[in-house]
């Protein structure tokens, strides 16, 4: 029987070889019309009919897995290399010139409905937010609209959580399927780096993409920064078509490159930003926990209140209104939307108050985001501005003195805790950031960090828990064990 939540490809079809893989590979050593049923690219996911598709990885190469997808109903394999020697001749073995491009396309054919108009987000900070903003404007102009990314897929019927920002592209494709049959029409995805370097997203029929920053991350996996924007720079020369539309936010040496880009590969482009053509911010101040927004589009102008603390917010809720516009609306539907945006959980996040101190959740988990989270708070706290946080383990070493600097020179006390320390040892994570933050505390229990910073606090303090954001687990060793900052700062502010 099938998994529910796994619907399986459209059976209405009989899908063969060749049409599953393709016309741009070479058949030699297969009986190109043999019937399969999907592509697999996890032996341990294989089923009888799939094809599995050999992928040469970070930590193991896929052909060693070769047998065990056969073991489990696997007909045929693809693969870049030569049809290895142990493989029974009776085995349909399909050569191609790029492994990961053939399994996203494969997806693409195996899975073969999406969502009318797809938009896809990329930057180093704002995915999330963007996707989430994207998918509330479409909602309030009528569409059945749906996000996915780091949260998961959010969409009318529910939530359901994913644990990559950009899934695999049998995921992903399989998802898109769902969505298109449940009746979404209008859907903002994330995609990350690693997704856009391992040809993810290839095979989506985007409408749009979107730029917002770039700033130091994923230097563990991406050799340089020329080489990490260059995967970010794969969505505007790869993916979205030509006459597609582009949403950047302008105002960085990186925007206007994207920019650039973009128009060489004919899309339409709408800057935005102090420098942006398309939508311009005229002004932004702080007002309450939001702010005032006067943005000129068209010669027209719109003064706006946007519900949201952080500058950082109003450019991606800007970015999300240019995706809103790229796709078919009006400015002047989508402007006045701005100001029912609500929050996207653990994004500069009020948790509550405990005697006039704000405590608020942040996923602030790299430098530029840390900076940008403690420089939007700063004109919340009269008193002093209280910080907690820790890195993340088996990820960019680099980031750690360069967060704790940040802290230093941004808070007013620092409060070094865990984050998801993963396979490294917490304590020297911890020495790594107190290398550039002498005078902080460490508390390497996360649940007391929090509760010794909202101990402190008084009127006109604020308190900001970063990191985390709407994680609800924190990853010790290779277990992970339940935990939420939310849940913890709010039954500690309940007491
Ligand atoms: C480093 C990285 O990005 N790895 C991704 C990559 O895996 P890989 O191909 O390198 O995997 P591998 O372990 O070397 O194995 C090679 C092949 O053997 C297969 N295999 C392996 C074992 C087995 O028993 N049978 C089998 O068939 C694997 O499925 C794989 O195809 O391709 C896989 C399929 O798409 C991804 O699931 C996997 O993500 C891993 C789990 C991961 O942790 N990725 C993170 C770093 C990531 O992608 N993060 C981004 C960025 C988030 C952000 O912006 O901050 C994200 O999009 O989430
Ligand atoms: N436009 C922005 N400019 C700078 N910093 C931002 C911006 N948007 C968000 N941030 C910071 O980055 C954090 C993560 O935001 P968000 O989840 O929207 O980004 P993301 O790109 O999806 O991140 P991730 O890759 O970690 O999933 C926020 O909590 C905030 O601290
Ligand atoms: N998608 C990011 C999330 C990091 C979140 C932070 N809490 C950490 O664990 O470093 C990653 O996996 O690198
Ligand atoms: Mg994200």
């Amino acid at each position: 029987m099938s998994d529910p939540i796994r619907p399986t490809a459209d059976c209405s079809r009989t899908l063969t070889l060749r049409g599953l893989v393709g016309e741009d590979a070479d058949y030699a050593g297969a009986d190109p019309a043999i019937e399969v049923s999907e592509p697999a690219l996890d032996s341990r996911r294989a089923r009888a009919g799939d094809v599995f598709f050999a992928l040469s990885g970070s930590k193991a190469d896929g052909m060693a897995f070769a047998a065990d997808a056969l073991k489990r109903g696997a007909v045929a394999v693809v693969a870049e290399s030569e049809r290895p020697g142990w493989l029974d001749p009776a085995v349909s073995y399909v050569r191609v010139g790029n492994a990961r491009r053939a399994v996203a396309l494969a997806a693409a054919r195996a899975f073969p409905r999406q969502p009318e108009t797809i938009a896809a987000v990329t930057g180093t900070s704002g995915k999330t937010s963007v996707a989430a903003f994207a998918r509330q404007l479409w909602q309030g102009l009528g569409h059945a609209s749906a996000s996915l990314g780091t949260l998961g897929v959010v969409k009318p019927s529910g939530e359901v959580y994913g644990s990559l920002t950009t899934p695999d592209p049998i995921e992903l494709h399989r998802t898109l399927h769902a969505l298109a049959g449940e009746g979404v029409t209008h859907l903002c995805l994330e995609a990350s780096s690693h997704g856009l370097d391992q040809h993810r997203l290839d095979g989506v029929r985007l409408k749009a993409g979107a730029f917002t920053n770039l700033s130091r991350d994923h230097l563990d996996y991406h050799p340089t920064m020329d080489a990490y924007l260059d995967a970010k720079m794969r969505l505007f020369r790869d993916l979205v078509p030509r006459g597609g539309g582009a949403a950047v936010w302008v105002d960085t040496t990186e925007g206007s490159h994207v920019a650039q880009v973009a128009a060489d590969h004919e899309l339409e482009v709408l800057g935005i930003g102090v420098a942006g053509a398309g939508i311009a911010l005229l002004s932004r101040a702080d007002e309450g926990l939001g702010q005032r927004l006067e943005v000129e589009v068209e010669g027209a102008r719109y003064v706006l209140r946007l519900p949201l603390v952080g500058a950082f917010q109003a450019c991606n809720a800007l970015v999300a209104a240019g995706l809103a516009m790229l796709t078919g609306a009006s400015a002047r539907a989508v402007l006045p939307l701005l100001e029912k945006l609500a929050v996207v959980p653990g994004r500069l996040e009020l948790v509550g108050t405990k005697d006039g101190a704000g405590v608020f959740v942040d996923y602030a988990h790299k430098p530029d985001a840390l900076a940008n989270a403690l420089d939007a708070l700063r004109p919340y706290a009269s008193g002093r501005l209280i910080v907690v946080f820790g890195c993340g383990g088996d990820r960019d070493r680099g980031k750690r003195p360069l967060m704790g600097a940040i802290a230093a020179a941004k808070a007013d006390v620092v409060i070094v805790t865990d984050d998801n320390p993963r396979s490294e040892t917490p304590a020297a994570i911890r020495a790594a950031i107190l290398a550039s933050v002498p005078g902080a505390r460490e508390i390497g229990d996360r649940a007391e960090a929090i509760s010794a910073a909202i101990a402190m606090a008084h009127a006109g303090d604020v308190v900001l828990i970063a990191g985390k954001g709407h994680e609800t687990g924190q990853i010790v060793g290779d277990r992970t064990l339940p935990f939420s900052d939310r849940d913890v700062a709010v039954a500690l502010l309940e007491e």
